[in-house]
C-alpha cells in the first residue's frame, strides 16, 4: 500500500500532522512505525484505516472489511467476561460462530506456548472489568490475531503489559506474517518489541515526514544518518543490548 502527497491537519488544530507525506507499506512484512509522542502515528493509522479520509493518494489500497484495526483504549462494559469479549470481537467478524467460542479456539496457534493458552483458559472467565489493564490488552490483541484479514494495525500493542506478556503478543503478530503471510502496521515505543521480528521494515514519521524507511539490515545506519535525539536514543538501546 502505497501513500503519497499526504497533508493533513485537524480541523481546529492548526499543527500540520502530515506535509507531503509518502510512505510505502510493504505487503506482507512487518512494518514498525516510529516517533514521538504526538508526531501522528496514530492519526497515519486513522488515516490508512479509512476512518480519516484526506486527498491523498493511495494505491493498492487495502479495503476496511479486509483490515483490523487495534486502537488503544477501547471502553468495554465491565461485566462482560472474556467469553463475552470473544464472542464481540470474533462473531462480529463473520469468521466466527456463538458455538466455536471456546478457549481451545487459540490451541493451535499457542501449540508452543503453553504459559499463553492457560491465561487465555484464565481470562476466559473473568470479566473484563475484574481484568488488569495489561490482561486486557493481552488478551484483547490475542481476539484480534485469530481474525483472517490481510492488514493488522497495532497502535502500541505492548504498552502497559508486562515483558513476557508482551513477547507472547509479539510471537503472535509474529506468527501473522510468518505463517501466514499477513502485512502487520505497528507503532511502539519498546525497542525489545523489534527483536522477536526476524524481518522488520522501520519507517520514521518527524515533523510530518517519514524520513527513514529501511529494513532490520539497515536501519541503524540509516538512523545515524538522520540523527534525530529520539532515534538515537531507541538506536543505541538497541546496540547496546546487541
Ligand atoms: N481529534 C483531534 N483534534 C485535534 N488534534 C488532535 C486530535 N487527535 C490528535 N490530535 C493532535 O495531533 C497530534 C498527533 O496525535 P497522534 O495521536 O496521532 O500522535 P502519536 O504519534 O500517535 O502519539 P503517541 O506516541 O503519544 O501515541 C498530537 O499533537 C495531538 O495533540
Amino acid at each position: 500500500m502505497l501513500i503519497n502527497h499526504l497533508s493533513y491537519h485537524y480541523p481546529k488544530n492548526h499543527k500540520i500532522i502530515f506535509d507531503d507525506l509518502s510512505i510505502n507499506i510493504m505487503p506482507k512484512s512487518i512494518n514498525v512505525l516510529l516517533g514521538e509522542n504526538g508526531e501522528g502515528k496514530t492519526t497515519l493509522f486513522d488515516v490508512v484505516s479509512g476512518l480519516i479520509r484526506t486527498d491523498a493518494q493511495i494505491h493498492d489500497k487495502v479495503p476496511e472489511k479486509d483490515l483490523i484495526y487495534q486502537i488503544q483504549g477501547v471502553p468495554i462494559l465491565s461485566t462482560l467476561c472474556g467469553k463475552d469479549l470473544a464472542e464481540l470481537i470474533l462473531c462480529s467478524s463473520g469468521q466466527y460462530r456463538f458455538g466455536d467460542m471456546n478457549p481451545h479456539l487459540f490451541e493451535k496457534r499457542m501449540e508452543n506456548d503453553r504459559d499463553s493458552f492457560k491465561k487465555v483458559q484464565y481470562l476466559w472467565k473473568m470479566q473484563y472489568g475484574k481484568m488488569s489493564p495489561g490482561e486486557r490488552r493481552w488478551f484483547t490483541i490475542l481476539l484480534y490475531c485469530l481474525i483472517d484479514k490481510t492488514l493488522y494495525i497495532f497502535d502500541e500493542p505492548t504498552a502497559g503489559v508486562d515483558s513476557y506478556a508482551a513477547r507472547q503478543i509479539i510471537e503472535q503478530i509474529n506468527l501473522l506474517q510468518e505463517k501466514e503471510g499477513k502485512t502487520i502496521f505497528i507503532a511502539t515505543h519498546r525497542i525489545d518489541d523489534l527483536r522477536h521480528f526476524s524481518h522488520f521494515h522501520i519507517h520514521v514519521l518527524s515533523h510530518g515526514k517519514i524520513v527513514l524507511n529501511e529494513n532490520e539490515r539497515n536501519w541503524i545506519q540509516a538512523a545515524k544518518r538522520v540523527n534525530l535525539p529520539f532515534l538515537n536514543v531507541f538506536a543505541d538501546a538497541w546496540i547496546n543490548d546487541n
